[in-house]
C-alpha cells in the first residue's frame, strides 16, 4: 500500500520540483509503511535524512494533504548500507529481455517477445484472466478471448474487442499473450499501441530499415495492437497495417485489435481494412453493473491483503460508475487517507475521502457502523456487544454504542433496543449513564469524542491520535 502512496506522492512532488532534484533526491527513497499515520520513508544516509527534513519536509506534508491527510506526517529511517543496492529507482528501468523474456520488477515475470527490437511493451502480469471479474458487460469479450487464448488462429481471427475508457481491453488482450506464452513459450508474441505501430513506421521508413520493420511483425504469432481508432485518417500507416494483417492472417497468426469503436464507426478508415476488422468477431465491453463494481473492488482490496467492509466498498462502488481505473483510483484514494489518518474504514471516511474527487455525498451513519466503530476501539467482537454478557469489559462499550446510535443516528429508543436485543428502558439507562459519564471519566470522554470523529468522516477536526 504505501508504493502506491508513494507514487501518489511522487507525482505531486514531480511537478514541484526540478528534474534534477528529483532525480537525485526522491528517486532513490523507498516507501517503508505507513505506522500510525506516519509515512515512513528509507533514505540512503544520515545526510540525506537531515537534507529531507530541511527542505522536503513541507513538500512531502503538501502532497500527503493533496491526498485528504488531515494531519500529515511523514518520518525518514537510514536504511542499513546493504539495502543500498537493492533499493529500487522511482522509475523501473526497461526490462531486460533475455531469450525473448523479460524479468519485471521484483522478480515478477513479465513477458514480451522476440529482441532486440526498440519500443517493445512488456505484458503487465496484473492482467491475466484470473484477476479478470467477469459479469454481464463482459462476458463475451471475455469468452471470445479465452476460446482464441485456447485456439489462436483457429477461434476467431481476427478478435475485434472495442468499449469506453478503462473497462478492460486491454487487460483482456494481456490476458490472452500471457496465456498463450505460459502454454506454449516459444510462441512470439507483440503488444504494441497503435501510436508506436506508427512510430515503429516511420522510424524505419526514415532509417531505411522497411525490411526489418516488416519481419519484426510478421513473425510473430499473436498480435496485439491497442486503440487501433487511432488508424483513422494515416493512409500509410493504414497500407502498411493492411500488409502486415494479410501476412499474419495467411499464416493463420492471430491478431486481436481493441478499439474506443466498433470498425464501422472509424472514419477514413480504408474499406479493405474495416471489412477485414469484420471478418473474425467484434465483440464489445459495456460499463459493468453495481455487483461486478464491487466485485472488482474486492478483489482489489484482496490483492493488496486489505480487509475492507463491504459497505464501504458498495459506498465506493456507487460513486464510480463507469471507468474501472478510476474505479481502482477511487478504492486507493480511500486506503490512503484512511492510512494516513490512521482511521478504520468505514463508510463516512470513505466518503470523505473521495469528497474531492467526485461530488460528495451524504452518508447516514447506520448502526452497524456504530457498532463496527465501537468494537474496534475497544477492541472486542461486535456480537459480544449486542450479546447478554454482564462484565464491564462488554457492558460499557454497550452502553458506548447505544449513546452513539440515539446522537448520530434518526433511530427511536425501541429501535435501538432491538438491535441489541432489549427493551427501550435499558436504552435510555445506557444513555443517562454515559452522559453522567462524559466529562468525568476522561477515557470514555475521550473514546466517544474520538468515535464521533471518526463516525461523521472526520468533519471539521483535526486527528490528534
Ligand atoms: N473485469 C475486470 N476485472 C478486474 N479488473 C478490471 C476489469 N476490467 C478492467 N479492469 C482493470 O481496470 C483497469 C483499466 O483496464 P484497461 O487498461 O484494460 O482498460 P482499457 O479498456 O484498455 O482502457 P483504455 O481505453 O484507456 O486503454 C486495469 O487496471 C484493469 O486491470
Amino acid at each position: 500500500m504505501s508504493q502506491e502512496i508513494w507514487t501518489d506522492v511522487l507525482g505531486y512532488v514531480r511537478k514541484n520540483i526540478s528534474e534534477v532534484e528529483y532525480h537525485t533526491w526522491f528517486a532513490p527513497v523507498r516507501p517503508l509503511g505507513v505506522q500510525q499515520g506516519s509515512l515512513v520513508l528509507g533514505v540512503r544516509n544520515s545526510f540525506a535524512q537531515e537534507w529531507f527534513r530541511k527542505h522536503y519536509l513541507e513538500l512531502l506534508e503538501d502532497a500527503l494533504r493533496s491526498m485528504g491527510a488531515q494531519a500529515p506526517q511523514v518520518s525518514f529511517q537510514v536504511l542499513p548500507a546493504v539495502q543500498d543496492a537493492m533499493m529500487l529507482p522511482a522509475d523501473p528501468p526497461p526490462p531486460k529481455l533475455t531469450n525473448g523474456r523479460a524479468t519485471g520488477r521484483g522478480g515478477m515475470p513479465e513477458r514480451t517477445v522476440v529482441a532486440p527490437f526498440e519500443n517493445r511493451k512488456a505484458l503487465n502480469p496484473k492482467y491475466i484472466f484470473e484477476n479478470f471479474v467477469v459479469g454481464p458487460n463482459n462476458n463475451l469479450a471475455h469468452a471470445a478471448s479465452l476460446a482464441v487464448a485456447e485456439s489462436p488462429g483457429k477461434a476467431y481471427n481476427p478478435l475485434f474487442i472495442y468499449g469506453d475508457v478503462g473497462l478492460g481491453k486491454t487487460h483482456l488482450m494481456h490476458a490472452v499473450g500471457h496465456y498463450m506464452s505460459e502454454r506454449y513459450p516459444d510462441k512470439r508474441i507483440e503488444y504494441v499501441s497503435t501510436e508506436s505501430f506508427t512510430n515503429d513506421l516511420i522510424n524505419a521508413i526514415r532509417e531505411d530499415k522497411m525490411t526489418q520493420f516488416r519481419n519484426r511483425y510478421r513473425s510473430v504469432d499473436l498480435l496485439l495492437v491497442d486503440d487501433i481508432q487511432f488508424l483513422a485518417g494515416k493512409e500509410r500507416t493504414q497500407e502498411e497495417f493492411f500488409h502486415t494483417f494479410n501476412a499474419l492472417y495467411e499464416n493463420h497468426k492471430q491478431i486481436i485489435l481493441s478499439s474506443d469503436r466498433p470498425p464501422k464507426d472509424i472514419q477514413t478508415l480504408e474499406g479493405r481494412l474495416r471489412s477485414r476488422f469484420e471478418w473474425g468477431l467484434i465483440t464489445d465491453i459495456q460499463s459493468p453493473e453495481f455487483e461486478t463494481r464491487v466485485a472488482i473492488l474486492k478483489m482489489n482490496a484482496e490483492h493488496h491483503r486489505m480487509n475492507i467492509p463491504q459497505d464501504v466498498l458498495e459506498l465506493i462502488a456507487r460513486q464510480v460508475t463507469s471507468n474501472i481505473r478510476e474505479l481502482e483510483g477511487a478504492l486507493m484514494r480511500v486506503v490512503a487517507f484512511a492510512s494516513l489518518n490512521n482511521v478504520p474504514f468505514s463508510r463516512p471516511v470513505a466518503a470523505k475521502a473521495l469528497s474531492n474527487v467526485f461530488a460528495p455525498q451524504e452518508v447516514k451513519v447506520e448502526m452497524a457502523d456504530v457498532l463496527r466503530a465501537v468494537a474496534a476501539q475497544y477492541n472486542i467482537p461486535p456480537e459480544a456487544i449486542r450479546g447478554s454478557g454482564r462484565v464491564r469489559e462488554v457492558v460499557t462499550p454497550r452502553q458506548v454504542a447505544m449513546f452513539l446510535i440515539r446522537e448520530l443516528t434518526g433511530h427511536s429508543l425501541p429501535e435501538i433496543g432491538s438491535f441489541f436485543g432489549r427493551d427501550h428502558s435499558t436504552v435510555m439507562h445506557a444513555i443517562a449513564k454515559v452522559n453522567d459519564q462524559l466529562g468525568k471519566d476522561s477515557e470514555m470522554t475521550e473514546a466517544v469524542a474520538f468515535l464521533k470523529r471518526r463516525l461523521q468522516g472526520l468533519e471539521g477536526e483535526e486527528i490528534t491520535s
